[in-house]
Formats: structure tokens, C-alpha cells, sequence
């Protein structure tokens, strides 16, 4: 065995112990990098907004829904490790725990089939403009045994994603590819996207990709909802590049990316994070009107799905994605949460088959 696989085998081991002893702990490569960083901590911290983590380090796993069943939970770790010097962590006197299971609904072509019905009704009739329709695709036959070298392999394929795999006993062990920042601030810059409109790759060149008025203007939602978002605080200050085509594994996103060069305290990056989240890249637009409809049609829970995560330092610098590309692992299955933009000319089977290649970009890794 080389040494490299030697060390990869040892983070394999130290995961998958963190998983059998049921420990609450991160693991996750920020994009283009490929040191993975661990952290574990005994009881995790429920909080309620970012202002409450001021001058913390640590990683930070917020659901879809804040008002919803799910908590905001911090893990301020007692233990950190990095894949570039991991040392070996005794967890012999620690017992394995029985891994608890859950049940999640899946929804069937059928299914989703009524849900858009549902929510073309309003959109056609201009009540909102854009809602995200969300679906459950249940995976058998894998579950926690197999997370550890699922997340390692996920890290391997898509090293310019937010790789992460999260365990909160009691709410869930969770890992992703995500392809979204939500926000990032090192203290004197902020940066956050506007990420939307699908198509699957296939064998073309990225740049040789062509858009739709629909997919463009979906995305134009997105923008003109951080654009408002930065004005109302007051940051005019800021580079925007795009709209481009960006890869997501298979799939190619429309993206515009802003970056400002402001200085904020925490406290307003707080509240910048507070009011961006949801975007209508995963929620809708109006936000409300969106979240009422999500709420109203989809007949699973997103839990953590669509919600945000990631690490946050002392000094108030953060690296927060969306949650996206994701799934819920249970004890023998994976549940796999995919959604997509519906307005009012989207054509159902179109986007059913568009949650499809965003499943896949996660089925090719796992199978
Ligand atoms: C909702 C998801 O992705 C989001 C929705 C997109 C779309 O509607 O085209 C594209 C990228 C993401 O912002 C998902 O992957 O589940």
C-alpha cells in the first residue's frame, strides 16, 4: 500500500469511528482545497442566530426552514484534526451506539407530477414568480457504514465543491457536494452568488453551452434579489462578474458572482446572512410566498437540505455554503433531497429530468 493510501485509509478509519461511537463532528474540504478538516465535540449547541457565535470558532449547520422543526446547531469543537497531520485518536473505551433510523418520504414521478401542477397554478396566475420544487430519491442498500468512504470518494471527484459530512445525533448524518457558496467573508471582503438554471453537460465544452429565456431569467431572479439585499445595506461597492456558465460534476449552473469590498462588523454580516437566507435559488420569490408554497405542496421535510453550513472563526472571517447536493444518511439507505426552479414556463417533465441529473451527480459517486 502507498503512503498516500496508507493516511487515506487512516481518515477512512477515524470517520467511520466518529460514526459508530456516534460522536457529533464536521468533515469538509472547502473548494480547490484538499485538506479536509475534522472537529468533534460531545453535545453540539443548538442557537438561534449568527450574533450568537461572535468570537467562536467552529462549524455552523443551519436547516431550510429556521421557524421550522429543525434547529440551527453549532459544533465548537473540543478536538480538530486535519487530513495533512491526522493523529490517531483512541476511541476504544468509547461504546459503539446503535445507529438510529428514520423514515422520510419519497416522492414518486406522480407525485412531484401534482406538486408542479399545484405550483404552476400559481405561478401562472403571477401570485410569485419563482418557486423551488424539492423531491426525496431513497437510495437501499448503503447507509452509515458506507458514509465515510462515500464522503472521501465525493472529495476525490469534485474538488472544486464544498465537500462535507456532518453528524448531529439525533437530527442526522448528512454529506454533500455542494457547488454553492452562500457567503464568505474574511473581515474586509464579502462574496456571495447568484447560482441557477441546469442543464446536463454532457459532451460539450462548457463555453459552447447555450441558454434559455426561461433559465435566464430564473437566474436574473436570484441576482436582482442579492442586488436589492446588498443595497438595503447599503454596499455599493462591489465586482460583479457574470452571468457565466459554470460544471457542477454533470451538470452546468448559470452563475453571477459579487463580491464586495466592505468591512462589516459580525454583527451586520449577521444579519446580511439572516436576511439572504433562503435565496430564491432554493426557496422562491417573493421569499414568503415561496416558502408558504414549499411548505404547502411538498409532503417531505427538507430538514438540513437547501439550508447552510460551514466553518466560522474567532476573528469573524466565514466559509458558508449552500446545502445542496445532498443527503440524509440513514442506517441502510441514503435519502437523496433534489429540487429545481419552477416558474411559469417550466414544462414538468423538463424538471423532473433536471432533478434527476443533479441526483446523479451524487449516484455516480455513491454506486
Ligand atoms: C435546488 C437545487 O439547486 C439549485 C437550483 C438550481 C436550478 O433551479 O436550476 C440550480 C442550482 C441551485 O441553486 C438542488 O441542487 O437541489
Amino acid at each position: 500500500m502507498s503512503q498516500l493510501e496508507d493516511k487515506e485509509k487512516s481518515i477512512q478509519y477515524f470517520l467511520e469511528q466518529c460514526i459508530q461511537k456516534r460522536l457529533s463532528f464536521y468533515a469538509y474540504s472547502l473548494p480547490g482545497d484538499q485538506e479536509i478538516k475534522i472537529g468533534i465535540q460531545t453535545s453540539p449547541t443548538k442557537f438561534r442566530t449568527l450574533l450568537d457565535l461572535k468570537g467562536k470558532d467552529g462549524f455552523l449547520f443551519v436547516p431550510f426552514d429556521v421557524d421550522g422543526e429543525q434547529a440551527p446547531y453549532f459544533i465548537n469543537p473540543e478536538f480538530e484534526f486535519s487530513s495533512y497531520s491526522i493523529h490517531f485518536k483512541d476511541f476504544a473505551g468509547l461504546p459503539d451506539q446503535e445507529d438510529e433510523d428514520s423514515e422520510i418520504y419519497e416522492s414518486s414521478k406522480e407525485d412531484y407530477f401534482v406538486q408542479i401542477k399545484e405550483m404552476l397554478t400559481d405561478l401562472q396566475s403571477k401570485r410569485l414568480d419563482k418557486v423551488i420544487l424539492s423531491r426525496v430519491h431513497v437510495l437501499n442498500g448503503k447507509g452509515r457504514k458506507e458514509a465515510a468512504s462515500i464522503f472521501l470518494r465525493l472529495n476525490e471527484t469534485y474538488p472544486n465543491a464544498f465537500v462535507s459530512m456532518v453528524d448531529i445525533p439525533g437530527e442526522g448524518l448528512w454529506i454533500g457536494a455542494s457547488p454553492e457558496r452562500f457567503l464568505n467573508s474574511d473581515g474586509k471582503t464579502i462574496e456571495t452568488v447568484a447560482l441557477a438554471g441546469t442543464q446536463k453537460l454532457g459532451d460539450r465544452e462548457v463555453h459552447a453551452v447555450e441558454w434559455e429565456t426561461k433559465e435566464i431569467e430564473e437566474q436574473a431572479y436570484v441576482s436582482k434579489y442579492i442586488e436589492e439585499l446588498l443595497s438595503n445595506y447599503q454596499i455599493r461597492d462591489y465586482q460583479k462578474k457574470g452571468p457565466f456558465t459554470a460544471q457542477a460534476g454533470n451538470v452546468v449552473h448559470l452563475k453571477t458572482t459579487y463580491k464586495a469590498n466592505t468591512e462589516l462588523s459580525f454583527d451586520q454580516i449577521s444579519s446580511f446572512a439572516q436576511a439572504l437566507h433562503p435565496t430564491p435559488a432554493v426557496c422562491g420569490l417573493p421569499k414568503n410566498k415561496g416558502m408558504d408554497l414549499i411548505r404547502k405542496v411538498e409532503k417531505h421535510r427538507r430538514e438540513y437540505y437547501a439550508g447552510f453550513l460551514g466553518p466560522i472563526h474567532a476573528d469573524g472571517s466565514l466559509a458558508l455554503f449552500v446545502n445542496l447536493r445532498s443527503m440524509k444518511v440513514l442506517k441502510e439507505s441514503m435519502a437523496l433531497f433534489v429540487g429545481g426552479g419552477i416558474t411559469a414556463d417550466s414544462d414538468p417533465e423538463k424538471e423532473w429530468m433536471e432533478t434527476c441529473f443533479k441526483a446523479q451527480t451524487l449516484l455516480k459517486v455513491i454506486k
